[in-house]
């Protein structure tokens, strides 16, 4: 199959995202693109307050309304990353919700992100996600007639038991879209996007934030380097750090071949914690 990384630079305004999206739908369409796969927080990049201020509920999110058009329009799979979500049931805080949306338009899986990103990167940049975003409690694995898709978003890549868990319960590619820092990305993304290829022996597609996100007096930084990973660990894709789309096809049969080779998925074993 081929997929689409979807490489982006999302602003704090979501209808002016959703400009900016829909001809990269197109385009990813052209190049034979059968499944796009968008950053976490494609509908908006933002602090907690302007977040809070545009994020609205499934019915009403532009960005989930103008995805679902294109996908119809031009019959592909979109992993829309995730979207700031308002959910109806909600505690006041938003749900970090990626969608998996089918070539017709409809949503066929919703995956809210489980680990929230509550950390002092140094002492001039710490996040605590679980303040605004109510984290969620059940793993996602979507089979498509392309793949059997396994869920997870950004901070969900350090904890290694969800991926074995995705993958045990048959996902063969492992979607990771991200709003890295840059100082953990250069650090740690692309030995961990590896790490879950390898020892899962799934394909890893990884769509990411990338560059300089201004909100009013705000700036923030991601990282970029959108990777594609086979399952024997070679990186198939990187796309380095300016916006833009990244094709690349998935030969399916090498989940197989790597899982043959290791087998390791089967050979889990329950032992005592250490006294
Ligand atoms: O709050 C938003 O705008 C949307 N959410 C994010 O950007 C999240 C939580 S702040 N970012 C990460 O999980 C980065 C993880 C990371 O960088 C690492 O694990 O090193």
């Amino acid at each position: 199959m081929r997929a689409a990384l979807l490489q982006f630079t999302s602003g704090d305004d979501p209808e002016e995202n959703l400009a900016r999206l829909r001809p990269l739908v197109a385009q990813a369409a052209a190049g034979g693109a059968q499944l796009l796969c968008t950053p976490e927080v494609t509908n908006c990049v933002a602090p907690r307050a302007r977040l809070h201020e545009v994020a609205t509920n499934e019915a009403r999110d532009p960005v989930l309304a103008g995805l679902r058009e294109e996908a119809a329009r031009h019959g592909l799979w979109i992993a829309l990353g995730s979207l700031a979500i308002r959910p109806d049931d909600g505690d006041g805080r938003l749900a970090n919700r990626s969608f998996l949306l089918d070539p017709s338009g409809a949503i066929a899986a919703r995956y809210d992100k489980i680990h929230m990103f509550d950390v002092d990167v140094s002492a001039a940049e710490t996040w605590r996600e679980s303040q605004g975003f109510r984290p969620g409690d059940r793993a996602v694995v979507a089979r498509t007639p392309l793949a059997a898709l396994g869920l997870a978003i950004c901070y969900d890549l350090r904890f290694p038991h969800l991926f074995r868990t995705l993958a045990q319960a048959g996902a063969q590619v492992l979607l990771v879209p991200a709003a890295f820092t840059r100082p953990t990305g250069e650090a740690h993304w692309e030995t961990l996007l590896r790490a879950r290829a390898i020892e899962t022996g799934s394909f890893v597609l990884a769509a990411a934030q990338t560059g300089t996100h201004a909100s009013g007096a705000t700036i923030r930084h991601t990282h970029g380097h959108s990777l594609a990973v086979a399952p024997w660990g070679e990186v198939l894709a990187d796309a380095g750090r300016e916006p833009g789309l990244t094709l690349v096809d998935l030969d399916l049969a090498q989940v197989e071949e790597a899982r043959a080779r290791i087998p390791a998925l089967r050979h889990d074993r329950s032992f005592a914690a250490p006294a």
